[in-house]
């Protein structure tokens, strides 16, 4: 069933269709891009959802955080992934800074990646303290994605990545914020690192589908970065992860046979170049 059909051109996911999913029995399926090459595969092979994280921070630039990451900078990510999208819903992330210092300025924000960078919708990390901008971005005509449990852009308040809401007060002050988010018109909610059973609770007293990273089976939907998953990141191994390719080790081995083939001149061969 979602699996590609290369005969039709495919439907465009909506996110009404991401929201119709959460009655059905087939789960919401999210991976990360930031360029056009890598949406392209990705949206070819299937994904409903792409992510245009500000795990750029770390994936693309570098950067120990997500915290550096600008508007720019994510718009421009968030524009070529666009380009190489033709079915998935391009959801971006609004990186730190460009959403809480007034309701305004995060609606102006939100707009921007909705008319410079054509994604679909915007995501933005927190509870409560959001929950205002989120009913005035929403009103405005853009759908959010909402996003609790760890929340990387809050990392030097917590100052690690361990699992979230392991307290009963904590896991009650989440189940609180995911419902003033649905109230607030999210259209879905990524809960980050936190217990399956809460989770799953979470998600049975919600209409509006979760999609879990690190927050067990009972989700609507899973989300993880395509490099990890690809094996592009070999430092990172959190237990939620799962590899599906080791292409660290297959880029590493096709780089060295070309850096050998040149070296030994076995590259170009007659048949790759011009007389
Ligand atoms: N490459 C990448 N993948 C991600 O999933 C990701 C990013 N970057 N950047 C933004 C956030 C940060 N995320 C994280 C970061 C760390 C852990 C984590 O579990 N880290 C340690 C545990 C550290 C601790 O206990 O304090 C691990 O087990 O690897 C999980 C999600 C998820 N996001
Ligand atoms: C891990 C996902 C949910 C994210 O926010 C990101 O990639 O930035
Ligand atoms: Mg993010």
């Amino acid at each position: 069933m979602s699996t590609q059909d290369t005969s039709e051109k495919p439907k465009k996911v909506t996110t009404q269709t991401v929201v119709d999913m959460k009655g059905d029995n087939e789960k919401i399926s999210m991976l990360t891009a930031y360029d056009y090459t890598m949406a392209r595969i990705v949206d070819r092979a299937g994904i409903d959802v792409l992510l245009v994280g500000d795990s750029a921070g770390n994936v693309m630039a570098g950067h120990e955080t997500t915290v550096p990451m600008t508007m720019e900078q994510m718009i421009y990510h968030t524009s070529c992934v666009v380009r190489g999208a033709e079915r998935a819903l391009v959801i971006a992330d609004l990186p730190f800074m460009s959403f809480q210092v007034t309701a305004n300025e995060a609606l102006t924000n939100a707009g921007r990646m909705m008319k410079e960078a054509g994604a679909h919708g915007i995501k933005m990390e927190g509870g409560k303290p959001v929950v205002d901008t989120v009913a005035k971005i929403v009103e405005a005509g853009i759908p959010v994605m909402g996003h609790l449990g760890l929340t990387p852009q809050s990392i030097y308040q917590f100052g690690t990545y361990q699992v979230r809401a392991k307290e009963e007060s904590e896991a009650q002050q989440l189940l609180e914020d995911a419902k003033a988010l649905e109230q607030a018109g999210c259209f879905s909610l990524v809960l980050e690192k936190i217990p399956a059973p809460l989770a799953a609770k979470v998600t049975s007293e919600l209409s509006i589908p979760t999609i879990g990273i690190g927050a067990g089976a009972e989700c609507d939907g899973q989300v993880l970065v395509t490099h990890d998953m690809l094996g592009l990141n070999k430092e990172f191994k959190p237990r939620f992860l799962r590899r599906y390719a080791d292409m660290d080790s297959t880029m590493t081995e096709a780089v060295q046979q070309y850096i050998s083939d040149v070296k030994t001149g076995d590259f170009p061969n007659k048949d790759e170049q011009y007389e």
